[in-house]
């Protein structure tokens, strides 16, 4: 499968962040069957499934085969994976990165931090190339704090924008038909920045995050990957299937109809 099939998709993408003390007394084999349920009933809406690695990592060695059998399970029901790493480092550590996320998953998209530098990026933009995969550069984070250094004027712009502009010149290597292999990440709580940042970057596809639990709105546009965890897979806090199901059928008549 090529990821940027999920552009062609509804532009919702369900994030999963699990939380083992909601799932009761056997929580990794309750997450098994209640992230199973969730893909099957939230297919038809979705553009890609969001895995959040740090998640998985923290439950043990159990938790990363969970997250193999489910990112299986999800391309298998014809759900394009994202994982949310936020990788970044020297170009020889990168390139194992790229390695373990883009080339040992075929067609899947990978978070990543730019801020080593862009030629320790270069590794996985070849990896996504050679994959079919994707790219997703953080450019502007959700959280509040994101200004601090994201925000710093260089040379009369924030520096974030100086990003967008060397990535977009970049990813024009990487873009096939209308879309590019090098995304980016820009959060849903700066609706203002989506628009800048689309004017630098019109081929590439954006990941929103912040959708929901963060207070931030679905945003409607090509391209525009709208991406929620909390709100999606445990709305009202909880494990609840009616539930996600609703809220996607929510999500989905904001942002398709
Ligand atoms: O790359 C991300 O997905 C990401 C970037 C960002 O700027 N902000 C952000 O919240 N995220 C991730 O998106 C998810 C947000 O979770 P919710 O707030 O529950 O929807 C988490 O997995 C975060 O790690």
């Amino acid at each position: 499968m090529d990821f940027l099939l999920a552009l062609s998709r509804p532009p919702l993408v369900l994030g999963v962040d699990p939380r083992p003390e909601l799932h009761g007394p056997e929580p990794l084999s309750h997450l098994r069957r209640y992230a199973l349920e969730v893909f099957e009933a939230l297919a038809p809406k979705l553009a890609a499934v969001k895995f959040q690695l740090a998640f998985f990592e923290a439950l043990g060695p159990e938790g990363f085969g969970l997250l193999c059998e489910l990112a299986s399970a999800a391309r298998v029901m014809g759900l394009p994976v994202i994982f949310d790493g936020k990788r970044g480092d020297i170009g020889s550590t990168a390139e194992a990165y790229a390695r373990a996320y883009l080339l040992r998953f075929p067609g899947s998209a990978l978070t990543v931090n730019p801020y080593l530098g862009l030629d320790t990026l270069t590794p996985f933009f070849q990896a996504a190339r050679e994959s079919q995969g994707a790219v997703f550069v953080l450019v502007k984070t959700s959280n509040p704090g994101s200004g601090f250094l994201q925000d710093l004027l260089v040379e009369g712009r924030p520096l974030y924008l100086r990003l967008v502009e060397a990535l977009a010149r970049k990813g024009e290597g990487y873009r096939e038909g209308e879309w590019s292999r090098v995304g980016m990440v820009v959060g849903a709580t700066y609706p203002e920045v989506v628009l800048t940042v689309r004017e630098k970057a019109p081929h590439a596809p954006f990941l929103l995050p912040g959708v929901g639990a963060q207070g931030g709105r679905p945003l409607k546009g090509p391209g525009l990957l709208n991406t929620a965890s909390r709100a999606l897979f445990y709305p009202g806090g909880r494990p609840d299937l009616e539930g996600a199901l609703q809220a996607a059928e929510d999500f989905h008549r904001a942002l398709v109809e």
